[in-house]
């Protein structure tokens, strides 16, 4: 008898429509009818990935954050706080910079282990300022986050396996950038997306030619029934 992996999904590139914005309807129906667990790790705040599996009518079994904060269904975990990355924030806009979202910026609203910067704006004293307060950032090609360099999704994916009965030897990740990296260095088997950046195209076991969704339906296809 065969069964299908566990699945490791992240979100932006990589259930994106492959003109980069917006999930792809598409992977919905694949995703709800998948036959194991399926782990959203996402670097966006909590409630979207949460919102994520409810719309899609899956168990909520979630890293977000880039793994700051972990959701195993039943228990929540913070693996680090917000208040070192909100003092450089607060530095970076003391030197005159926005974190470029608006008034209500809602993308950092609900973020409670670190803060997202608009690719708009500049990265360099961003950086400078994170290092004298020990912390990294990273660029997803979504945002810049300015995070602990100690949560990871690969570790927030540990976490939920000790509580979740999920084989991540067997279990295969699908991503498109940094975040991803520690996710196919936690799994079986990891695929980057055709639009992936280096670092996750390095890691990655197999490298797509599909872009975006595209990559992640082949995906699917592919290692359906596979175990
Ligand atoms: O939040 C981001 O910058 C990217 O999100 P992702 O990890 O789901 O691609
Ligand atoms: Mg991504």
């Amino acid at each position: 008898m065969t069964a299908d992996p566990p699945l490791v999904l992240d979100i932006d590139g990589t259930l994106t429509r492959p003109d980069g914005w917006g999930i792809d309807p598409r992977v919905f129906d694949p995703i709800r009818d998948w036959e194991a667990p399926v782990v959203i790790a996402t670097g966006k705040a909590f409630p979207y990935p949460v919102a994520l599996c409810h719309f899609t009518g899956i168990p909520e079994l979630v890293v977000a954050e880039n793994g700051g904060v972990v959701y195993t269904g039943n228990d929540v975990f913070f693996t680090a706080d917000r208040e070192a990355a909100q003092a450089v924030t607060e530095e970076y806009r003391a030197a005159g910079y926005t974190l470029g979202w608006g008034e209500e910026d809602t993308v950092n609203r609900w973020r409670e282990t670190e803060i997202a910067v608009n690719l708009e704006q500049p990265i360099e004293p961003l950086r400078e300022i994170a290092a004298k307060h020990g912390l990294e950032v990273i660029d997803t090609g979504y945002a810049y986050h300015v995070k602990d360099t100690n949560p990871t999704k690969g570790d927030g994916l540990e976490t939920i396996a000790e509580h979740v009965s999920i084989d991540l030897e067997a279990a295969v990740a699908v991503g498109d950038s940094i975040n991803d990296v520690s996710s196919f260095d936690t799994v079986g088997r990891s695929f980057a997306v055709g639009n992936a950046d280096e670092m996750a195209t390095a890691a990655a076991d197999e490298v797509l030619e599909e872009i975006h969704a595209d990559g992640t339906l082949a995906v699917l296809e592919r290692v359906r029934g596979s175990v």
